[in-house]
């Protein structure tokens, strides 16, 4: 291959390479080597303007006059790294997209200049036109004679006219250079035209199609036309013979069997789904659930969230795609169902993954592999049995467009740690994306930020939007309805009796999936659940329902006190497991749990403690199906809830600190933290008497282990919510909630929840949107008491009747800090418009020290806007209050 610099290998494969495979090389090495030679060309064209060691974005800045933010800089330079300077890694849809770009601000420089020429001209009175100054086949030996006076034009090389002296028009050129692109994504993704050998010459003939469209364009000589074009008839001569020396035929060895081998080796682990209780077995696909994302943006960037599909994640032009989302959001889920849909690709259902060639997984919780080389290894077997086969798989990944898919982030080890790393590394100056999934962190995705940035990464975070509606938490559980085999409607229905705010509680998925458990094994629970608290409980319940259910083989015995000690011994380990941020067990691991077991069985029952892990645990064979098995909780939120009930019991049995029960040092702290809020919530349940007495050292505790990161004020409401009998107490974690935020009131125990929080901490806003029947019930007054100095927005079902009663606490919550005339007539119209959504500004309530909004803080014309929300329920002549 005519000046071919990529070479992995110097030992040749002893391959017989057929004629489908020639085909393929010669399209392969096509599309990856001589296409991106030539854009390159007519690219160096482009930005002939451009300094040597100047980076793009410096160019770009330097021809716009002005720095590009980072968000900027994402819109003008896609996945582009910010100090790129030179072409020669970037691929044909990256050379593309930056050659729109360029060729985009080169016309904007022009056309500035004209205006401010002809600006310049209708003053003074020139006549000429402002082709004629800028032309004569170039710019002007001394841009500061131009008649626009300053306006110097910041292209001094590159001409605005083409071969024909007029001025020039690139469309053309840019739709021979989308004809090569397309054929890249045709050989690159669809089988049939990967080794179609008529590939090859339409290649070669687009490619000389574009240099001559170059030579217009950029008024090229003659001679150089023609060595360009000699060049490529070189390059495809010498393609002719494949060389198996060369990156592109791993590209093509990849091309042929990789999707396959990944295919292969995923396909059969993902495709089932198995439940966490009873094991039932559903298909991923037919219960798969579309998630949707919202945009994570800085405060700077403003604080409205972007609700997207999914499927638009790639959309973004950073090279790193970071899905975070609370324990059981769904990231996993999320994950596989990718994969498993890459696989699809031929069939259309899965475009938004074609810009990727190939797929590699990587889950963080893996404690057995080793380095990036034991990762391609397991998923490119056959590829890697051949001498040099991983180092030149990788390369040839590198060199393809691949996708890392890294799962559980917040799971990282040493190990696996190491193996991130490595990926980031190599990905980073290659065509390459990765994909990662974290839960919201702040320690981990500190962690992560910090390796994106030291390896020069972008990055973007899409936060998975949980299950707010009814009608999503239906329709997920309809699919599981029909993957279970359950009567249509029958699990649906039992959630719909479900009170507001229990139901308030299944907005993750994993929820809605222990939801089914419930369903499945104790449906008369479902109906005695009065409060969010009562649910959590019932997940342990069941947990010792199904193990009672094994034991029912082996013993008629009462095993009650038996299965307690049992799961204090589960959930020990499952706090050791977290301390150390470990999910798996290995075998080892595993036999010393049991051998813990064996004394309190054989107190009772003849039975191997197998029995018992079966249920909690579950196997994971290893993915190259070589090494060792491993074991974990059905789910990392069920290893936390086994934790906090060794805590708890601990607790309840003896005097001993949290601090001796914990065990944990200062950096595995805030590992414990839903441990820590479960056993808050369950103490609440089962003894409030020690949550009162403990409440000092769990408050430190849940302090350490937020360390600087805050609690969100619903995610507070909602846990005050499930802690009625000590509401006051647990609403000091109010103080711990992020500052700035909006708290929502949508039933009355959230109006509970809210007036204890309001002592411990303020909002900026308080949103009020709820039946007023259910408000009428509610602690309102004392609501309105405690939110001094707070703005409310107030919504009330139904709007078009009247609720003046309501509007009473406000009248009576007294005004000191209001001039006396004014209060009355905002009452009065209040009272006049009495339905509907109302803004009641900050300095309305009284004003209490230490609020955020303090009296005074809004414009008194706008205070009792109607807001849009509701505008449209309303009489239009109310908005003109
Ligand atoms: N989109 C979905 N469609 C259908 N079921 C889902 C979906 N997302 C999650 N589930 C179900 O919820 C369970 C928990 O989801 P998953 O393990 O993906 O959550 P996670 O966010 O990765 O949790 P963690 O952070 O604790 O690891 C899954 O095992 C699956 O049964």
């Amino acid at each position: 291959m005519a000046g071919q610099s990529v070479q992995t290998s110097s030992t040749p494969a002893a391959v017989h390479i057929a004629d489908e495979i020639y085909a393929i090389y010669r399209n392969i090495a096509g599309v990856l080597y001589v296409a991106p030679k030539v854009i390159r060309f007519v690219f160096s064209k482009e930005s002939v303007d451009k300094k040597s060691d100047e980076s793009y974005k410096k160019y770009m800045e330097r021809l716009k006059g002005k720095e590009f933010s980072k968000t900027e800089w994402k819109r003008h330079g896609g996945t582009i790294a910010e100090d790129l300077s030179h072409p020669d890694d970037l691929d044909i849809t990256a050379l593309f997209c930056l050659l729109e770009k360029l060729s985009r601000i080169h016309d904007e420089c022009w056309r500035s200049v004209e205006f401010a020429d002809s600006e310049n001209i209708s003053e003074e009175g020139y006549l000429t036109t402002v082709t004629a100054i800028i032309g004569g086949g170039g710019q002007p030996a001394n841009n500061e004679e131009l008649p626009g006076g300053d306006a110097k034009c910041p292209l001094e090389k590159l001409s605005r006219l083409d071969k024909n002296g007029l001025p020039r028009d690139v469309d053309k050129l840019f739709d021979k250079l989308r004809k090569v692109r397309n054929l890249r994504v045709k050989i690159m993704h669809e089988f049939e035209e990967t080794s179609n050998p008529r590939k090859f010459s339409d290649l070669k003939t687009a490619l000389l199609e574009l240099i001559e469209e170059a030579e217009r364009v950029y008024s090229l000589p003659q001679s150089e036309v023609e060595a360009q074009k000699k060049n490529v008839h070189d390059d495809f001569e010498s393609l002719q013979n494949p060389d198996e020396k060369t990156v592109y035929y791993w590209c093509t060895r990849l091309d042929m069997s990789g999707k396959l081998a990944v295919k292969n080796l995923w396909r059969t682990k993902l495709t089932e789904e198995i439940l966490p209780l009873d094991s039932s077995i559903v298909q991923r696909p037919e219960v798969f659930h579309s998630l949707d994302v919202m945009v994570r943006r800085s405060r700077r960037e403003g604080s409205n969230d972007q609700v997207l599909p999914y499927t638009e994640i790639f959309k973004a032009p950073e090279k790193a795609i970071i899905v975070s989302g609370v324990a059981g959001a769904g990231k996993t889920t999320l994950l596989k169902n990718i994969v498993l849909q890459f696989f699809e690709l031929g069939e259309g259902n899965a475009d938004y993954l074609r810009q990727f060639d190939q797929l590699i997984l990587f889950e963080c919780r893996d404690r057995n592999t080793e380095t990036l080389a034991d990762v391609i290894e397991q998923h490119f077997k056959a590829l890697c049995r051949e001498l040099e086969g991983k180092r030149n798989v990788l390369d040839a990944l590198l060199l393809l467009r691949a996708l890392f898919v890294i799962d559980g982030y917040d799971e990282v080890n040493k190990v696996s740690y190491n193996v991130v790393s490595e990926i980031i590394k190599e990905t980073s100056s290659s065509n390459c994306r990765v994909l990662i999934t974290t839960r919201p962190r702040r320690s981990a995705k500190e962690k992560l930020e910090n390796l994106l940035a030291i390896n020069n990464v972008t990055s973007t975070e899409f936060e998975i939007k949980p299950l707010t509606e009814l009608g999503e938490q239906l329709e997920f559980l309809t699919r599981y309805e029909e993957g279970l085999g359950i009567k249509r409607g029958e699990m649906t229905e039992s959630f719909i009796t479900l009170k507001q705010d229990v139901k308030s509680l299944f907005t993750e998925p994993i929820n809605l999936i222990l939801f089914c458990d419930m369903h499945k094994h104790m449906p008369e629970t479902i109906s005695s659940w009065e409060k969010p608290g009562d649910v959590a409980t019932d997940i342990l319940r069941l947990y010792k329902k199904l193990v009672t259910i094994k034991l029912a083989d082996v013993t008629h015995l009462e095993c009650k006190a038996m299965l307690n000690d049992l799961f204090v011994v589960i959930g020990k380990t499952a706090l050791e497991f977290i301390r150390e941020n470990a999910g798996t067990f290995s075998e080892e691991e595993l036999l010393q749990i049991q051998e813990k077991c064996i004394p309190i069985l054989l107190n009772k029952v003849e039975c191997s403690p197998e029995i018992i892990l079966s249920v909690v645990l579950r196997v994971n064979r290893p993915l190259s199906g070589a090494g060792e098995t491993t074991y974990t909780f059905h789910h990392k939120s069920i290893q936390e809830m086994f934790a906090a009930h060794f805590i708890v019991q601990r607790i309840l049995a003896s005097g001993d600190t949290l601090k001796s029960i914990l065990e944990a040092k200062p950096q595995e702290m805030s590992r414990l933290r839903e441990v820590l809020l479960y056993v808050v919530a369950a103490l609440s349940r089962d003894s409030p008497r020690h949550l009162t007495r403990r409440w000092g050292e769990l408050k430190e505790a849940l302090r350490e282990a937020l360390g600087e990161a805050r609690l969100a004020g619903d995610y507070v409401r909602d846990f005050v919510a499930r802690c009625p009998d000590r509401a006051w107490t647990v609403a000091e974690l109010a103080a711990l909630t992020k500052d700035g935020e909006t708290w929502h009131v949508k039933n009355g125990r959230h109006v509970a929840s809210v007036v204890a929080m309001l002592s411990h901490n303020k909002p900026s806003r308080v949103d009020v949107d709820m039946e007023a029947a259910a408000l009428r019930g509610a602690p309102w007054g004392a609501l309105v008491a405690a939110v001094g100095g707070v703005e409310v927005w107030l919504k009330l079902e139904p709007l078009d009747e009247p609720h003046d009663d309501l509007l009473l606490p406000l009248h009576d919550s007294g005004h000191t800090s209001r001039p006396s005339e004014i209060i009355p007539s905002i009452i009065e119209a209040f009272q006049s418009v009495v339905s509907g959504a109302f803004r009641v500004p900050a300095h309305f309530f009284n004003s209490t020290a230490g609020t955020q909004n303090g009296p005074g803080t809004e414009n008194d014309g706008s205070i009792l806007r109607p807001e849009k929300a509701s505008i449209n329920s309303l009489n239009p002549d109310r908005e003109m209050l």
